[in-house]
């Protein structure tokens, strides 16, 4: 089951159990077993989800139920919580200090995409300042030096290998020998994979994490393996000492479900995800926020990240300003599209801004998406000052829209279509505000921002009624603890709305 799918499995079978009248040990069961369905097809582990049946059976009392309460909302806590906790090992990974020197040996099978998520993995960091250096002590795939040379010059990070060394232990070696003389705060070692699990590949692994001595091992493993991840996972940790793991292709057919059994199986956390084949389409992983997604519920943090990352800092004040504003004119529109064309990857900023995503760049429509922004910055383009500055459409009277749709050379029919964009855009945005923009890294003032009147402003009628109106949200935000919590299970707030509402139509 595709991960997005799961979400909506588990929505409709809490949405059946709160049709029912009574709800009794029955229902319960039934709707448990219908949500323990749908993870065991994302191939979370039988084990674990017959657990977690356990647990939220114990957790759920079945006369809170009966009493009225609402029903949805306590097993969907309970879901949320559960799944947290199996992705949680408790402790956190080494996390390396810039400045000071630290050896990471990224492990994982052939073609899991290891080679690739060293290069985003050192270049994510090089863009943080880090002076990263890879090692490819891979000699068993033929092509696998190019590969890490190729990337690392594309990033401009600097590599170590060698064509005619068969020895990865003493290439490994040697290479980050050298990067610790040159003061490099970030060697990754790059090692072999094989097509499958075999005693060869793990004693190669012992001989490269002892000749190094590695501060920190990843374990790379592809999205798509299945119900295989957990023996994987667990095969690399039994021969070097895996602290973290990193799950590839999650953009596509991604099983999501993939992700809980190899934390399980090596107890370390999940640090990084990859989604997509390019250099920056890797993201940082944090728990509450994938849970949110898994069940459909947005991510706002993750947006906050990359607006970030890919907004020139020189206009993320302004932008941010503006976005608590909730004020939205043409110009702002225009400023957008302009960053857009400028930085491929800002795509990925509206991908997870309500609204922005599925009408106005639908993925594998990226040209058309393009063709249509430059469309309507040429219309732009014959707009006066007054105009994209304004905020009232109003404004857009008839004799101004043929006379830019004529300036332009479109059509008046065009014109009509690019202001009905905004207008749905600034709807969107308008329920952003008041909102605290966090600075970087700074989720608390986000959370202390919010509270149940913004909350409730920002869901759509449906999600509230579902929630219990105004005081099964407050008493919802009182019993998730921190208001920080609410931030990232409530995600992006409006895309919360539309993916839970499209669901529960
Ligand atoms: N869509 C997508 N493709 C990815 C991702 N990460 C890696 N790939 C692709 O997966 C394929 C295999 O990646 P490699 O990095 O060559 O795999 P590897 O594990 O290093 O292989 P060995 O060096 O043989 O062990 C390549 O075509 C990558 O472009 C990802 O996050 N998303």
């Amino acid at each position: 089951m595709v991960l997005a799918q799961l979400g909506g499995s588990i929505s409709r079978a809490l949405q059946q159990m709160s049709n029912a009248t009574v709800i009794d040990e029955k229902v319960l069961n039934e709707c448990l077993n219908e949500i323990s369905r749908a993870l065991l097809q994302s191939d979370v582990q039988f084990r674990m989800v017959r657990d977690m049946q356990s647990n939220i059976k114990k957790i759920v009392n079945l006369d809170d139920l009966a009493a009225g309460h609402n029903k949805r909302r306590i097993i969907q806590q309970a879901v949320f919580n559960e799944l947290c906790k199996m992705l949680d090992p408790g402790k956190p990974s080494f996390t390396p200090k810039k400045g000071k020197t630290s050896v990471i040996m990224f492990v994982g099978l052939q073609g899991s995409g290891k080679t690739t998520t060293c290069t985003k993995y050192a270049y994510y960091h090089q863009k943080k300042g880090w002076k990263p250096a890879l090692v490819c002590a891979d000699t068993f795939r033929a092509g696998a030096f190019d590969q890490l040379k190729q990337n690392a010059t594309k990033a401009k990070i600097p590599f170590y290998g060698s064509y005619m060394e068969s020895d990865p232990v003493k290439i490994a070696a040697e290479g980050v020998e050298r990067f610790k003389k040159e003061n490099c705060d970030l060697i990754i070692v790059d090692t072999s994979g094989r097509h499958k699990q075999e005693a060869a590949l793990f004693e190669e692994m012992r001989q490269v994490s002892e000749a190094t001595k590695p501060d920190l091992v990843i374990f790379v493993m592809d999205s798509s393996i299945g119900q295989a991840a957990f023996d994987q996972a667990q095969a690399f940790k039994q021969s070097v000492a895996v602290g973290a793991v990193i799950i590839t292709k999650m953009d596509g057919h991604a099983k999501g479900g993939g992700a809980l059994s190899a934390v399980a199986a090596t107890k370390s956390p999940v640090i990084f995800i990859g989604t997509g084949e390019h250099m920056d389409e890797f993201e940082i992983f944090d728990v509450k926020p994938f849970v949110s997604r898994l069940l459909g519920m947005g991510d706002w943090s993750g947006f906050m990240d990359k607006i970030h990352e890919v907004v020139p800092t020189d206009q993320q004040p302004e932008l941010l300003q503006k976005l608590s504003e909730g004020t939205f004119t043409l110009r702002l529109m225009y400023e957008q599209f302009q960053n857009i064309m400028k930085m491929g990857p800002i795509g990925q900023v509206f991908s997870m801004l309500p609204g922005f995503s599925a009408e106005l760049m639908p993925k594998g429509h990226e040209k058309e998406s393009q063709a249509k922004i430059k469309r309507y910055m040429t219309m732009m383009d014959s707009m006066t000052n007054a105009e994209l500055d304004s905020t009232n459409p109003k404004l857009m009277t008839e004799s101004r829209i043929i006379r830019i749709a004529r300036g332009s050379g479109r059509t008046v029919r065009d014109v009509m279509e690019m202001i009905e964009e905004y207008k749905r855009l600034a709807k969107i945005w308008s329920k952003m505000k008041g909102l605290k923009i966090p600075k970087k890294g700074d989720m608390s003032a986000l959370s202390r921002s919010m509270n149940a009147q913004h909350m409730s402003k920002a869901l759509p009628p449906q999600m509230l009624k579902q929630i219990g109106g105004m005081g099964g949200l407050q008493s919802l935000m009182k019993q998730m603890g921190s208001n920080k919590d609410m931030a990232s299970m409530f995600g992006g707030l409006g895309g919360l709305g539309e993916s839970m509402v499209s669901r529960l139509r």
